[in-house]
């Protein structure tokens, strides 16, 4: 009999290593972690979506926290407008979050008062020198970070580009295992995807690479139950058109094909 192909696997092999590994720390929240430092992992994007089966994830979150940050958007108003509120315990009375990924992906201050746009930057890089070494995109803008709510947890990303296929490696400095890591995961493979179509590639593999990698002392018993549900095989990402321009998507443009998940599994945020 062929074996199925589980790629999410490793997601949960992660949840494993760090509730077996990790070491207790304090941490800026209060809430108190069990933290592993440097992990890497691997999503072969032709095999399936990554999007975790064991628990329901809240695809429309996801799908408009990245359309958000495309936009340049740091202000919570468009996310609460399409039912979103992941941001919402960091904002100020107006909404804003500082310069937070947005600002930077879009329209990262030079000395010079030059607005430089790192993504339509990294879009023409790739479609007209693919062999570059450099296509990257960076969100720890040290000189800004005193302003921001919440200093960036997925810092940066590089793609690269081999055999017409386009891949993506996220370098996070913090990560919470159970919340946060989901959604970037998804996240990250639903820009390739784009950043694919738009440079008529084919999406390669997503690389994850996590610094500080935690599970809160509030989460262990969600993410044991977790490790013992199994694991449905991956749904499909269908993009309905191709917009003329990395810019131009929107959420209707996805399908998120077969996704079959077990129930949520509810966590309390540490802010
Ligand atoms: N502690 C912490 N973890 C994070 O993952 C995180 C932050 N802070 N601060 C900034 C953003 C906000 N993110 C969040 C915040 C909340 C959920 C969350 O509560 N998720 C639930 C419900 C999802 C929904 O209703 O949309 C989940 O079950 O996934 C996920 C990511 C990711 N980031
Ligand atoms: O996209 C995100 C955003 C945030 N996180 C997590 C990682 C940490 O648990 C907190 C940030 O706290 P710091 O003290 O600034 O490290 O948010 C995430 O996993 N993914």
């Amino acid at each position: 009999m062929k074996m199925k192909v589980m790629p999410l696997k490793v997601y949960l092999d992660l949840l494993k290593d760090v509730l077996d590994h990790g070491v207790p720390k304090t941490d800026r929240t209060g809430t108190g972690t069990i933290s592993v430092f440097g992990r890497q992992l691997r999503f072969d994007l032709s095999q399936g979506f990554p999007l975790l089966t064991t628990k329901r994830i809240h695809i429309r979150s996801v799908v408009h926290e990245l359309l958000w940050f495309l936009k340049g958007d740091t202000n919570i108003r468009y996310l609460n407008e399409n039912g979103v509120t992941i941001w919402d315990e960091w904002a100020d009375e107006n909404g804003d979050l500082g310069p937070v990924y947005g600002k930077q992906w879009r329209a990262w201050e030079a000395p010079d008062g030059r607005m430089i746009d790192q993504i339509a930057r990294v879009v023409e890089a790739i479609r007209t020198n693919p062999d570059s070494r450099r296509h990257i995109v960076n969100a720890w803008n040290v000189a800004d970070i005193d302003q921001m709510k919440l200093l960036p947890c997925h810092v940066m990303f590089q793609f690269y580009v081999a055999e017409g296929k386009l891949s993506c490696m996220l370098t996070m400095r913090s990560v919470d295992v159970f919340l946060g890591l989901p959604f970037n995961i998804a996240e990250y493979a639903l820009l390739t995807h784009m950043m694919a179509q738009q440079c008529d590639l084919e999406p390669g593999e997503l690389i994850w690479s996590g610094g500080d990698v935690h599970l809160y002392s509030n989460h262990l018993e969600q993410a044991k139950l977790q490790l013992s549900r199994e694991p449905f095989p991956l749904p499909r990402l269908v993009i309905k058109r191709k917009p003329p321009s990395i810019f131009d998507y929107v959420y209707e443009d996805f399908e998120f094909v077969d996704y079959r998940h077990h129930p949520a599994i509810k966590a309390p945020v540490a802010i």
